[in-house]
């Protein structure tokens, strides 16, 4: 049976939070415990030397991301009490082997971490001959949002060195075991474990999926089949956080409730009263694809209705949004269907065919242009421009992690204030 080592980086701020977490780790079955980087700046060494008292006899990692001055920094994480350093791979030479050499005054290890290393074969064959103890296939959190995996950084150096290699970014129970599969001799896991509502349990799924892994084969899916996914599994508050508080549509309310719209849009420039556009729009639409009508903000008469409303089901329209407003409202709830105006009004128009389909709109204070994403639910409606939906869906389910373990502390009784150190935090 294989036995790889399980590492949890403590990628959180709060050293109170991090003790904590770490034993709920530990009593899911992890065996390193990883000082990451965000709680090191956050709170120093102080961090590692609290997490080698509550822990005596586990192996700590610093993980001091060292791209220079080798000596100082391997030698501060060491007196505090860490057995494993870690260097950034891509630091020059000189400063690899000034840890190398520090770490054997000190009686610990060196993990170089090929964060964005151009040619990680060459360089991991150079660290290993510079006498780092460990190599690890890491490919960061930013990097994974837009994709990068660290398991396939694992499988182009497995069997290119002979010292042990660990792997860490964005695994979860799947791909840990993938890892193991691979060559990992070290599983590094951070937010899947740290960021759970459950630490104990998430720790404990990782450790099974190691032990003995079973690999069933990723399903095949296209990239707009991914963004679906991930946008699915998060709220419209959850992307605009993602966007850093852009994106959100302005003076917009659900009319239907206990739905949610996701999906590329299909956009209709229109005129108040003129419901040709709007009508002729669905039509155009593929399974999946979200209408966004401007209808020059007006509330006096609406282009969308209940008959429009049963057309769009027959096409799998997945919602409507109008910059403007709506009728027949309890028949379109009953329908269950998506729908989003400013307002609703009994009043149509007449069909008189002006305005385009398929141009770039205003609509809600938001520009909108064909094929740009929305996701939209009770709390109002998001636009994401379709060149960074992977990287801002993967982002908002970082969001939603995030939140989890916040939830899960504040149902043990704390404050959001006091879980994230709100006074601390405050600008200067
Ligand atoms: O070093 C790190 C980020 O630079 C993380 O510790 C590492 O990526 C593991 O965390 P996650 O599993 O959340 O990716």
């Amino acid at each position: 049976m294989t036995h790889a080592t399980l590492q949890v980086a403590l990628d959180i701020l709060e050293l109170h939070r991090a003790v904590r977490i770490a034993e709920e780790a530990v009593a899911g079955g992890a065996d390193w415990i990883e000082v990451g980087t965000p709680l090191i700046k956050s709170e120093g060494m102080a961090a590692v030397r609290q997490i080698r008292e509550a822990f005596p006899g586990r192996v700590i990692v610093a993980d001091m991301k060292i791209a220079d001055t080798g000596t100082v920094e391997v030698e501060m994480a060491a007196k505090a009490g860490a057995n494993v350093v870690c260097v950034l791979a891509d630091a020059d030479d000189t400063v690899i082997a000034e840890c190398v050499r520090a770490a054997h005054l000190y009686g610990v290890r060196v993990m170089a971490d090929l964060i964005n290393v151009a040619d990680p074969v060459a360089r991991a064959r150079d660290l290993a001959s510079l006498g780092v103890d460990i190599v690890n296939a890491h490919v960061g959190i930013d990097q994974q949002m837009i994709g990068k995996n660290s398991v396939d950084l694992l499988r182009s150096i497995a069997g290119e060195v002979s010292i042990p290699l660990a792997v860490a970014g964005g695994l979860d129970a799947s791909t840990a075991a993938q890892a193991v599969a691979a060559g990992a001799d070290i599983v590094i896991v951070g937010g899947w474990i740290v960021k759970s509502g459950d630490v104990e349990g998430s720790a404990r799924r990782i450790r099974e999926a190691i032990d003995a892994p079973s690999i069933a084969p990723p399903a095949k899916r296209s990239v707009d089949e991914e963004i679906r996914g991930l946008f699915m599994q998060v709220s419209a508050p959850n992307v605009t956080d993602a966007m850093h508080r852009k994106g959100a549509m302005n003076g917009l309310f659900p009319l239907t409730f206990g739905v949610k719209a996701v999906g590329p849009a299909v956009t209709v420039q229109s005129f108040p009263g003129d419901w040709a556009k709007p009508v002729e729009a669905i039509d155009v639409c593929r399974p999946g694809d979200v209408l966004v009508i401007y209808n020059a903000a007006a509330t006096h008469v609406s282009p969308w209705g209940e008959l429009a409303t049963r057309s769009a089901i027959n096409r799998g329209v997945a919602g409507v949004i109008i910059d403007g407003s709506a009728r027949d409202v309890d028949d379109i709830r009953a329908l269950k269907f998506p729908l989003f105006a400013r307002a609703c009004v009994p009043n149509a128009g007449e069909p008189k065919g002006f305005g385009e389909i398929n141009a770039e709109i205003p609509c809600c204070g938001q520009t909108v242009r064909p094929g740009d994403w929305i996701v939209a639910d009770e709390s109002g409606a998001v636009v994401v421009p379709k060149e960074r939906a992977y990287e801002v869906a993967r982002r908002a389910l970082e969001v939603k992690k995030n939140e989890e373990r916040v939830r899960a502390e504040i149902a043990r009784g704390s404050t959001l204030a006091e879980v994230q150190e709100l006074y601390k935090w405050e600008k200067k």
